[in-house]
């Protein structure tokens, strides 16, 4: 172990610069103050807002009189609660009233405090992790926050990106900076190629089964190695997306051509003169050689297969042709509590085979997996294929509405409705059941987000997390299914 300061920081008095990690260039380049209590005011480049963790901090803002230090540095969408049927009724189209409530007061206040938004009925609204990134609004190098833990999906443009509290948005709305306190730095290097079928959805499952669902607490995650360089930056953003599903605040990929290729021409991209000078900055946002992490952890990619969790935490995980544990493989008694616990709730047996399993709904989405690519794999498992006549809903929500359109472009809408989907407005819809979108009480679903707690979807609701392809497989199959034996 080694501490993190002062070794491993520029230290401006001296000449050289010592081997950083790519955590400590991004924490180096936005300390704006070191506090007296040990922590740093970091300087905030993007903030980005929606409808749920907004409304407090703007009241609060009103009510001391404070404008927005940067509104041109922070962007707001509605995703959390919008409906995902019926968007051309706008906010007519909302059964809750609370929903409604949020959506409306978010268009209010970025009225009110000229904070660019992308409404309902905007083609650019979408789950704002989707959105960040395909906008070209996270860019490599930054500092991004939102009132979201699953911000750490940025982290995959070479950003330093997490979440925050409503206290803290409140924070940097009032002043741009953020009081933060430098996290130990974990490097999970996975060597090899991923095997054929397998994709980062399964990684990132095998990666949280390996290091546990507090695995990577306290830490700054960085994902290298040869497997993950050979992601594309759409599987990039579903590994850094579940850091926090591992317990980490912060995910992490060095920059690079992938990285480059995807940001070039996005719409808040610089372009000309400025894009030279900042790729020629960015080219720097990788780890030194020698730098020293305080974890690190290897990993083959050829041992990772397709995953399904069995249980109520994303680290209850199993290979697709494997079996839930027994009790008596539970390390401490604690864990074998938890276990008979989650095999209670989720209705399965103690070693029982996990392929087979019926299965009686479907969601393709979610900030993990609603991207162009995630919608292109599923459609590739479907097309020509019907929906079992066992799933009572099967749905797919693109991320975005420019996701949505693409989709429609290359036809993949019209292969999701033939096999038997719906295919519904952007939003984060049943990942989280904020809205309509709900399983009942012991419904079982086969589902591409990112947590399978306890009435995560839905009260009752039993959840199996997956990949897109493997969630289209188990539409097919009914249940589910290795989509390799398809
Ligand atoms: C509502 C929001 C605060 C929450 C989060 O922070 O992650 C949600 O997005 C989730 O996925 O549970
Ligand atoms: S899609 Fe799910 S995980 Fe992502 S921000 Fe929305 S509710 Fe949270």
């Amino acid at each position: 172990m080694r501490p993190c300061t002062p070794f491993n920081v520029y230290n401006p008095r001296q000449d050289t610069v010592t081997a950083r990690t790519l955590y400590d260039k991004l924490w180096d380049s936005h300390r704006v103050a070191d506090l007296a209590d040990g922590s740093s005011l970091l300087y905030i480049d993007l903030h980005l807002l929606h409808e749920v963790t907004s409304p407090q901090a703007f009241a609060h803002l009103r009510r001391a009189g404070r404008a927005l230090w940067r509104s041109d540095a922070t962007i707001a969408t509605p995703d959390h609660n919008v409906p995902t049927l019926h968007r051309e009724l706008g906010l007519d189209g909302f059964d809750d009233p609370l929903a409604r409530l949020q959506v409306d007061t978010l268009e209010r206040n970025c009225r009110a405090f000229d904070v660019p938004l992308f409404p309902l009925g905007d083609l650019r609204q979408g789950i704002v992790h989707v959105v960040g990134p395909e906008q070209g609004l996270t860019l490599p190098g930054m500092t991004v926050v939102c009132g979201d833990s699953h911000t750490a999906t940025h982290g995959a443009l070479a950003a330093l990106a997490h979440g925050i509290g409503s206290s803290e948005v409140e924070h940097v709305l009032a002043t741009q900076t953020l009081r933060s306190r430098k996290l130990r730095a974990m490097r999970i290097e996975i060597d090899g190629e991923l095997p054929a079928g397998v994709s980062a959805k399964d990684l990132a499952l095998h990666v949280i089964g390996r290091i546990g669902a507090a695995g990577g607490s306290g830490h700054a995650i960085e994902f290298c190695g040869r497997a993950v360089r050979g992601l594309s930056m759409e599987a990039r953003m579903t590994l850094c997306n579940m850091s926090i599903e591992a317990g980490a605040r912060v995910g992490l990929i060095a920059y690079d051509e992938v990285t480059e290729n995807y940001v070039n021409g996005r719409t808040y991209a610089p372009s000309g003169s400025l894009w030279q000078a900042a790729i020629h900055q960015w080219r720097q946002l990788h780890s030194d050689e020698g730098a020293v992490f305080d974890r690190t952890v290897h990993l083959q990619a050829a041992e990772v297969a397709p995953g399904v969790t069995w249980g109520t935490s994303p680290d209850m995980t199993v290979a697709i042709d494997g079996r839930v544990p027994t009790l008596e493989e539970a390390r401490t008694p604690l864990q074998r509590q938890d276990w008979q616990r989650a095999l209670d709730y989720m209705g399965l047996q103690p070693g029982q085979a996990i392929a087979g399993t019926p299965v009686d709904k479907v969601f393709l989405g979610s900030c993990t997996n609603s991207r162009i690519e995630d919608l292109r794999a599923a459609a590739e498992i479907l097309r020509g294929r019907r929906v079992h006549p066992r799933i009572r809903l099967a749905m797919a929500v693109p991320g975005s509405g420019l996701v949505a359109l693409q989709a429609e472009r290359e036809g993949l809408d019209q292969v999701f409705l033939e096999a038997g989907f719906e295919w519904r407005a952007p939003g984060c819809s049943m990942c989280l059941g904020m809205n309509a979108d709900r399983l009942a009480p012991g419904e079982r679903c086969a589902s591409t987000s990112n947590r399978n707690f306890e009435g995560r979807q839905g009260r009752g609701g039993r959840t199996h997390l997956m990949s897109p392809a493997m969630a289209a497989a188990a539409a097919v199959a009914g249940a589910l299914v290795d989509v390799r034996s398809l």
